[in-house]
C-alpha cells in the first residue's frame, strides 16, 4: 500500500493530503534559535530513571528502527525537567542521512547534525501509551544530537544489532540494555510543546531537546545506512534522510533550562 515514508511521493511534504494535522499549529520538529530561547529559572533538572532489564526488543519498522521497553511498571522513568508527574520509557529511535551534512530532525541555529536519537515516554496519568498519545500532555520525547567524532562505545550494542534487523518488519530480542548510557555528560535543555514527527503527526509531545551532542563515528554512521526502508524480497531501498525538516513556530516559545 501507498504507506507514508520519506520518498519523493510520500514524504513530508505529502503528508498533510492523509495527516491534516501536518500544517497544525503545534508541529516538530522546529530550528531551535538559541538566542531566541528563554532561561526559565523555574524548569527543573531532568530525572531518569532506566532499568536495563525492561529493554525488550529492537524492531525494523520501516521508518526507522526502535528499541522497545516493557513499560507495565514504573521502573524506567523520566521526571523533572519542564514536565509535572511521571512518564514512563516507551521506546527510542533514530532519525539520520544518507550523508554527514543531514540527517537531524531538530536544527540549532540552522545547523544539521548527522543523527538525532529519541527517547519516546508516555504520561501515567493515562492508562496506556495508546491513551496518552493523543494528549496535549501524554508524551516527553527527549531528543539528542548525534555529531561524527570518535566512535561512541555506548551505541556499539546497538548498532551489532542492525544485521539482524536488515528489512522492514524484522525484530529480534534486545535485553539488558541501559539506555541512560546514551546521555551526554549535561543535561542542559531546551524544551516546547511540539508533536510526533511522523505520522500520525499528533500534538502530544512536550520536546526536551539536549543541548549537548553525543559523538558518532563514520563507520558508525554507516551502519545505521546499512538498514533497508524495504521488506525482504522488496526492491531495495536504503534508510536514509528518514527525517521531517523543521516547522513553523508558529508563536510558540522555546524555552532553556540553562543561561
Ligand atoms: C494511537 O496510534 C498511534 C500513536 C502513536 C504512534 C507513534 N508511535 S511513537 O510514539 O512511537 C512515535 C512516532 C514518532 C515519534 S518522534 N519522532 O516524534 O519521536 S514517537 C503511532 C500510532
Ligand atoms: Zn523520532
Amino acid at each position: 500500500s501507498h504507506g507514508w515514508g520519506y520518498g519523493a511521493s510520500n514524504g513530508p511534504d505529502r503528508w498533510a493530503e492523509d495527516y491534516p494535522i501536518a500544517n497544525g499549529p503545534r508541529q516538530s520538529p522546529i530550528n531551535i534559535v538559541s538566542k531566541e530561547a528563554q532561561y526559565d529559572p523555574s524548569l527543573k533538572r531532568l530525572k531518569l530513571q532506566y532499568d536495563p532489564s525492561n529493554a525488550k526488543g529492537i524492531l525494523n519498522n520501516g521508518h526507522s528502527f526502535q528499541v522497545d521497553f516493557v513499560d507495565d511498571t514504573d521502573s524506567s522513568t523520566l521526571t523533572g525537567g519542564p514536565i509535572s508527574g511521571t512518564y514512563r520509557l516507551r521506546q527510542f529511535h533514530f532519525h539520520w542521512g544518507a550523508s554527514d551534512e543531514r540527517g537531524s530532525e531538530h536544527t540549532v541555529n540552522g545547523v544539521r547534525f548527522p543523527c538525532e536519537l529519541h527517547l519516546v515516554h508516555w504520561n501515567t496519568k493515562y492508562p496506556s501509551f495508546g491513551e496518552a498519545a493523543d494528549k496535549p500532555d501524554g508524551l516527553a520525547v527527549i531528543g539528542i544530537f548525534l555529531k561524527i567524532g570518535a566512535a561512541n562505545p555506548r551505541l556499539q550494542k546497538v548498532l551489532d544489532a542492525l544485521d539482524s534487523i536488515k528489512t522492514k518488519g524484522k525484530q529480534t530480542t534486545f535485553s539488558n540494555f541501559d539506555a541512560k548510557t546514551l546521555l551526554p555528560f549535561s543535561l542542559d535543555y531546551w524544551t516546547y510543546d511540539g508533536s510526533l514527527t511522523t505520522p500520525p503527526l499528533l500534538e502530544s509531545v512536550t520536546w526536551i531537546v539536549l543541548r549537548e551532542p553525543i559523538s558518532v563515528s563514520p563507520a558508525q554512521m554507516a551502519k545505521f545506512r546499512s538498514l533497508l526502508f524495504s521488506g525482504e524480497g522488496e526492491a531495495t531501498c536504503c534508510m536514509v534522510d528518514n527525517f521531517r525538516p523543521p516547522q513553523l513556530l508558529k508563536g510558540r516559545k522555546v524555552r532553556a533550562s540553562f543561561k
